[in-house]
């Protein structure tokens, strides 16, 4: 493998979800990009949380297909519609936390708008808490080619940015690299845990 200080960069970020407990069981996937066609994409099955390099397969982005024959996420048709549509996209980071696994069940509609919090400053592009932000939340599909599409159509419509939920399933989000995707993370995964328990609080 050629070095890629972007890998070395995803297998660390790879450790603190696995520490956090946001790749329960073998959940998650993550990806860097290596230029316009090609991507490093965590291998089917493992446990993310103790990855190495040598558990990040080469896949083409146009194409899906991993030359080493080996087999790359199940979601690899999710990190490479984000590679195509987004040139800038550096990073992927698909997790299971309990936060977006629930929130994206109470939330009814197709997008959760997020407003109020001064956390939202932690995503690229947004300097204040009055401003709403929408991360669309699809219906989960174990056709990933068709939640592709579905998504892709979204993108078509309306802004994505930063991310999306997964219906009972997790977040996946996106930044120009490795830091900027962990800090999106990051700052997602408060703003659900801040929604979730003011939604609870606030039930009638
Ligand atoms: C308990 S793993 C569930 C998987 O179907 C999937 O959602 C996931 O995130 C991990 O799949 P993987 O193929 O290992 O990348
Ligand atoms: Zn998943």
């Amino acid at each position: 493998m050629t070095e890629n200080l972007q890998l070395d960069a995803l297998v660390d970020a790879c450790r603190w979800i696995g520490a956090k407990g946001w790749a329960p069981a073998t959940g998650g996937n993550m990806s860097v990009r290596e230029d316009a066609h090609r991507c490093w994409l965590s291998e089917s099955g493992k446990d993310k949380g103790s990855l190495t390099g040598d558990d990040f397969l080469q896949v083409d982005i146009g194409t899906n297909q991993a030359p080493s024959g080996r087999k790359p996420s199940a979601e690899t048709g999710l990190h490479t519609l984000i590679y195509r549509l987004f040139p800038e996209a550096g990073a992927v980071l698909h997790v299971h936390t309990v936060n977006a696994t629930v929130l994206s069940r109470v939330e009814k509609s197709a997008e959760l708008v997020l407003c109020g919090y001064e956390m939202q400053k932690s995503l690229r592009g947004q300097s204040s808490h009055l401003d709403g932000v929408a991360i669309p939340v699809f219906d989960n599909d174990q056709d990933i080619d068709a939640l592709a599409r579905r998504i892709e159509h979204y993108a078509t419509e309306r802004p994505l940015s930063y991310g999306f939920l997964l219906r009972g399933h997790g977040l996946t989000c996106w930044g120009r690299d490795v830091a900027e995707a962990r800090r999106h993370l990051e700052g997602l995964e408060f703003l659900f845990e801040c929604e979730l328990r003011l939604r609870q609080l606030e039930k009638p």
